[in-house]
């Protein structure tokens, strides 16, 4: 059995990592917003990609292993269907995709059923809440068509529960600092940047870690390298391929929640 003071010590240690890396990333983010629109939007996605690992490897059965060539072909062909069906009907494929990542996002979080409910609200409808005309243009885009205001409206009320969540949980346990991070980035910064930021500070890199720490991180790497790295690679082909407008970003924008979707269908659900 850990003796006190050892405990105290880890536990002092925690505390100080989880500070750094809030604040680590958030002043990162933080800079690439003063560089401008285009940087902040790059870091937002790069945000994203980082914490496609997270994902990536076979964790359901207690174990820990890469995903089969079958598994992996399931996986894409779920995701084209479900990108098929967002470009089909967009505004109910971003309703449903919304409702299901903050499922998700509640799910890995750390904390009690208050922190992490105010972290997955914050997540999803902290920007509609805080700059709702600039993510109305966003969604606006990726969807390739006017979001209506009661929609957003909707969501702004989401991410306003979040931050009476957060409020609340901050209440209890002040150091939530990854919780802190994410409610300043939805308030402060681009759209795309503070939900990347929020999506990897309080979900995937949390997720990540808790497998390193249990089957280590080399087993992890080994496990989900085969399936992160060209996942990473497709995305940026995308991206590149939007950029020199040969993607509309309307179908791109299908395929990245397309292939988010079989991840999150994925997991226990009922929890
Ligand atoms: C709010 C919001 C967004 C939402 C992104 C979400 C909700 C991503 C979820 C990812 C998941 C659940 C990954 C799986 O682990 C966008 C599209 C960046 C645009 C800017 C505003």
């Amino acid at each position: 059995m850990a003796s006190a003071p050892a405990d105290h010590d880890r536990r002092l240690r925690a505390f100080g990592r989880g500070a750094a890396l809030s604040f680590g990333l958030l002043s990162l983010a933080a800079l690439a917003q003063l560089a401008g629109t285009g940087a902040a939007i790059a870091l937002g996605i790069g945000f994203f990609l980082a914490g496609f690992a997270h994902g990536a490897a076979e964790h359901q059965s207690g174990t820990l292993r890469a995903f089969r060539l079958l598994d992996a072909a399931a996986y894409v062909l779920a995701g084209l269907a479900v990108a098929a069906l967002f470009l089909a009907m967009p505004l109910a494929g971003l309703t449903l995709f919304l409702l299901l990542s903050a499922w998700h996002f509640q799910h890995s979080a750390g904390g009690d059923r208050l922190a992490r409910w105010a972290y997955a609200l914050t997540a999803v409808g902290g920007s509609a809440l805080w700059q709702g005309e600039a993510t109305a243009e966003i969604f606006a885009a990726l969807l390739g068509q006017p979001i209506p205001q009661p929609w957003m409206l909707v969501l702004a009320v989401a991410g306003g529960a979040g931050l009476v969540l957060a409020i609340a949980a901050l209440g209890r346990r002040p150091h939530g600092w990854s919780l802190i991070a994410c409610v300043a980035a939805t308030a402060l910064l681009h759209p795309v940047l503070a939900t990347g930021l929020a999506f990897f500070l309080g979900h995937a890199w949390p997720m990540q870690h808790a497998q390193a720490r249990r089957f280590g991180w080399s087993e992890v790497i080994r496990a989900a390298a085969p399936t992160a790295i060209p996942a990473m690679l497709g995305a940026l082909a995308i991206a590149a391929f939007v950029l020199v407008g040969i993607l509309p970003l309307v179908w791109a924008a299908a395929l990245a929640f397309g292939m988010a979707t079989p991840h999150i269908l994925t997991e226990r659900l009922e929890r």
